[in-house]
């Protein structure tokens, strides 16, 4: 199985500062990543660069097998289904939720004077059904709560049948009961052998679906450990790349973890 993504020694500097620091990491066909640090770690950056949305100062990143920088990006964009707190901001708030979703197939943000296929509305209506948020498909974007929004994205990263589906913190801001349905559709999703790769973004280990098979541990812009998911979420690794002292359990095939000695009275 070839390589999705990879970055080769990729550095990105921004001035004096040091972003991401010879990186080097790969995405097989059926894996599902997480990427995992903290505040400031490198994260986004990684995946901008996976994305296509930001090209490296040193190192080469190949998405699909085409090397950014060396080919055009507009083409392969399309293959890579992107879901973030960047795109939020972007998505107009007057627009509905379905058109939200279906515009994906266009590459843009909203919806003008363009028809769309009956197939492609059929397509996005079952995407927001996936989600759980197919009774929104006419409300207004702006009207959504951010657990509702978040799926919508998702729907809307999916709609052009992508090869790479990245998710930048999708459970961020959610309450427990909407973290726990998102999860459990990303799960869903992970298990699903027809899914494309999947890579999502998180500073916690409680918001790791069920199903994800890899992680990147990032520190300070640097590989602190990459590999499947057993062998890199460790209290070793973790506590290296938090900094403190972490006990870290697995329950099935879900993580948390907290300060060591922290459940201790
Ligand atoms: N254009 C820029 N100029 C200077 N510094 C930048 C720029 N873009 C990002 N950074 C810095 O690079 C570092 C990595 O940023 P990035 O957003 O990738 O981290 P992250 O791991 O996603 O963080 P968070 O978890 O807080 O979202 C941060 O310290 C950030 O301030």
């Amino acid at each position: 199985m070839g390589d999705v993504l990879e970055l080769a020694e990729v550095s990105v500097r921004r001035g004096t500062r040091t972003i991401l620091d010879d990186v080097s990491w790969s995405v097989n066909e059926g894996e599902r990543w997480v990427v995992l640090g903290p505040n400031g770690a490198g994260k986004t950056t990684v995946i901008q660069l996976v994305a296509g949305r930001l090209h490296p100062t040193s190192g080469k990143v190949t998405i699909i097998g085409e090397e950014v920088g060396r080919t055009d990006l507009s083409e392969l964009r399309p293959l890579v289904g992107l879901a973030s707190a960047a795109l939020d901001q972007r998505l107009p708030a007057g627009e509905r939720a379905i058109d939200v979703v279906v515009t994906a197939s266009y590459g843009i943000t909203g919806r003008w004077r363009e028809q769309y296929e009956e197939l492609d509305l059929d397509r996005a209506q079952v995407l927001l059904d996936v989600f759980g948020v197919g009774d929104l498909a006419e409300r207004t974007y702006g009207t959504l709560s951010s657990g509702e929004r978040k799926r919508v994205q998702i729907a809307r990263a999916l709609m052009p049948d992508p090869e790479v589906l990245l998710l930048d913190e999708p459970a961020a801001g959610l309450d427990l009961g909407g973290r726990e349905e998102l999860m459990a559709a990303l799960s869903e999703l992970a298990g699903d052998g027809r899914s494309p790769v999947m890579v999502l973004v998180t500073h916690h280990v409680e918001e790791i679906p069920a199903g994800f098979t890899h992680a990147l541990l990032l520190r300070d812009g640097r590989v602190e450990a990459a590999g499947p998911i057993e062998e890199v979420l460790t209290p070793q690794h973790l506590s290296a790349a938090f900094g403190l002292d972490l006990e870290v359990e697995r329950h099935r095939d879900r993580y948390s973890a907290r300060a060591a000695g922290s459940a201790r009275s």
